[in-house]
């Protein structure tokens, strides 16, 4: 059974890009976890494939019992990422890879999972800059806040809390470089 594999790093690093050419190189390798949530099942969604659909009172129950890596809410609806559905997909005898922030790698750290950590670092902060604006996804206002989230990133990765730090300057080269962490085990 592989470990959980955690991808981090700040915003605009390329976590997206390298993750879709892993997943169109391997397209059966991986697997995903299935998120929980509070929200109505939307046509077709299928549950316990697309969510774990479930009411208010079980998802707050699941926090107080401690079950949730994470979760938060969004526009009323509670979403989360139970250490159960990662340990389902690597039960199925599938890779699982989680693309989380730095406080949901303290909280992967916190479980069981015995994961493994791999941080995505930009060449420097000016290049993220130029990516997330040439992504074309951000408003002046979402641009700030996602930069400014990105010292305290770069400062918890100095502290030696991942197992490899690829630097994602040249694609192929970074890709190569997660691609050996990745099934290193
Ligand atoms: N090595 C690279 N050189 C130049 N541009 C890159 C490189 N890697 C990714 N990019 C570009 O940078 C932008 C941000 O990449 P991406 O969306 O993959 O980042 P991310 O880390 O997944 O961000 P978020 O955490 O916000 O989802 C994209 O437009 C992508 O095409």
């Amino acid at each position: 059974m592989s470990r959980p594999v955690v991808i981090s790093g700040p915003s605009g690093t390329g976590k997206s890009t390298m993750l879709k050419k892993l997943f169109d190189e391997f397209p059966t390798t991986f697997g995903f976890s299935v998120s929980s949530t509070t929200r109505r099942p939307r046509e077709g969604e299928v549950n316990g494939t697309h969510y774990n659909f479930v009411t208010v009172e079980q998802f707050q129950q699941m926090i107080q019992d401690g079950k949730f890596i994470e979760w938060a809410q969004f526009s009323g609806n509670y979403y989360g990422t139970t250490v159960a559905s990662v340990k389902e997909v690597t039960n199925a005898g599938k890779r699982c890879i989680l693309d989380i922030d730095m406080q949901g790698v303290q909280a992967v750290k916190k479980t069981d999972l015995n994961a493994r950590f791999l941080f995505v670092a930009p060449p420097s902060i000016e290049s993220l800059r130029e990516r997330l604006t040439g992504r074309g996804t951000e408003t002046p206002e979402s641009l700030e806040k996602r930069l400014s989230a990105v010292t305290a990133e770069m400062e918890y990765a100095e502290t030696g809390a991942h197992d490899k730090v690829v630097v994602n300057d040249v694609l192929e080269d970074a890709y190569q470089q997660m691609k050996e962490f990745i099934f290193a085990e």
